[in-house]
C-alpha cells in the first residue's frame, strides 16, 4: 500500500494571506485525517511564510497518522525537529529563498553533513527520508548517509507525463526505485503529483510507500468544491 500523506502549506499561506486562523490548520489536519489520508506534511520554511514553527508543535499534538516535517536542516529546523519529534523528517536542500523546492541532494558532495544530521535524527527515534532527483548514482549516495528513506523528486516526472511522454518520464524513476529497493531503502516521492499523474506513478514504481502531495491537492479541492459551495450560496440569497 502507498500511503497518502497531504502537505498543508497551501492551507498556511491562504490562512497567513489575510491574518486570523481561517482555514485552521488543526481542524484541516484532523479532517484529512478523517478523510482517509494517512499523513501530514508541512514543509517550514525559515521565513515562514506558510507554515510556522509553532504550528508544527500545534499540528503535533493531534495529528494521529504520521506527521511529516520536511526542510533544509539549518540549526533552526534541526532543533524545531528534536523538540517535535514528528514520525518522519524529510531534507530538502532548499534555499532561503526559493519559491518551492527546486532540487534534490547532492549525496556525494553532502555526505558527511547529512550522515551526521540523519544519525541525530535516528537517535531521538525519528525516521529519516532525503529528497533525491532519480539518478541512480544519487541514490547510492542516499544509502550511503544512512537514511531509512529517499524522497523521489517527481518534478520531472510531471512535466513530462503533462507534455505527453509520460513513458520517457517515468523510466528514470523506475530506475531509481529498483536501486533504492535493493539496497534497502525505503522510497517515498513527492512534487507536482497531482490526480491526474498519480495513478501512472503508482503503477509503475515498485515499493512506493508514501506519497506527499500538497499544492495540486489543495488546488484540486477548490475547484471540485466550489460548485457545492457556490450553489450553497445561492440557495441563501434565494
Ligand atoms: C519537498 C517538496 O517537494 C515539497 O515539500 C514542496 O516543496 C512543498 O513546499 P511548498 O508548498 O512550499 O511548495
Ligand atoms: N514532498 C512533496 C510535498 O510535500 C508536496 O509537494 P507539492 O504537491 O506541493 O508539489
Amino acid at each position: 500500500m502507498t500511503k497518502l500523506s497531504v502537505n498543508i502549506n497551501k492551507l498556511a499561506t491562504l490562512r497567513n494571506s489575510r491574518g486570523g486562523n481561517q482555514p485552521n490548520l488543526i481542524t484541516a489536519a484532523q479532517d484529512i485525517e478523517a478523510f482517509g489520508a494517512q499523513g501530514i506534511t508541512i514543509h517550514p520554511r525559515p521565513d515562514e511564510r506558510h507554515i510556522r514553527y509553532k504550528d508544527a508543535h500545534d499540528l503535533k499534538k493531534v495529528v494521529t497518522t504520521e506527521l511529516n516535517i520536511e526542510g533544509n536542516p539549518i540549526p533552526k529546523f534541526i532543533d524545531l525537529v528534536l523538540e517535535v519529534k514528528p514520525t518522519q523528517v524529510t531534507l530538502v536542500p532548499d534555499a532561503e529563498d526559493a519559491i518551492t523546492s527546486n532540487a534534490g541532494w547532492d549525496t556525494h558532495k553532502n555526505k558527511d553533513f547529512l550522515a551526521d544530521v540523519i544519525k541525530t535524527f535516528k537517535q531521538h527515534g525519528i525516521r529519516t527520508s532525503i529528497f533525491v532527483d532519480p539518478e541512480v548514482t544519487m541514490v547510492k549516495g542516499a544509502a550511503d548517509t544512512g537514511t531509512d528513506h529517499i524522497e523521489l523528486y517527481t518534478e520531472s516526472y510531471a512535466k513530462m507525463f503533462a507534455a505527453g511522454e509520460a513513458e520517457k518520464g517515468i523510466q528514470p524513476y523506475v530506475d531509481a526505485a529498483k536501486i533504492a529497493h535493493e539496497l534497502g531503502l525505503g522510497i517515498n516521492a513527492g512534487h507536482d503529483l497531482n490526480l491526474e499523474n498519480i495513478r501512472f506513478f503508482k503503477e509503475r514504481i515498485p515499493h512506493l510507500l508514501e506519497v506527499s502531495i500538497g499544492h495540486a491537492l489543495i488546488c484540486e479541492s477548490i475547484y471540485l468544491g466550489l460548485e457545492n459551495v457556490v450553489s450553497m450560496y445561492l440557495h441563501r440569497l434565494k
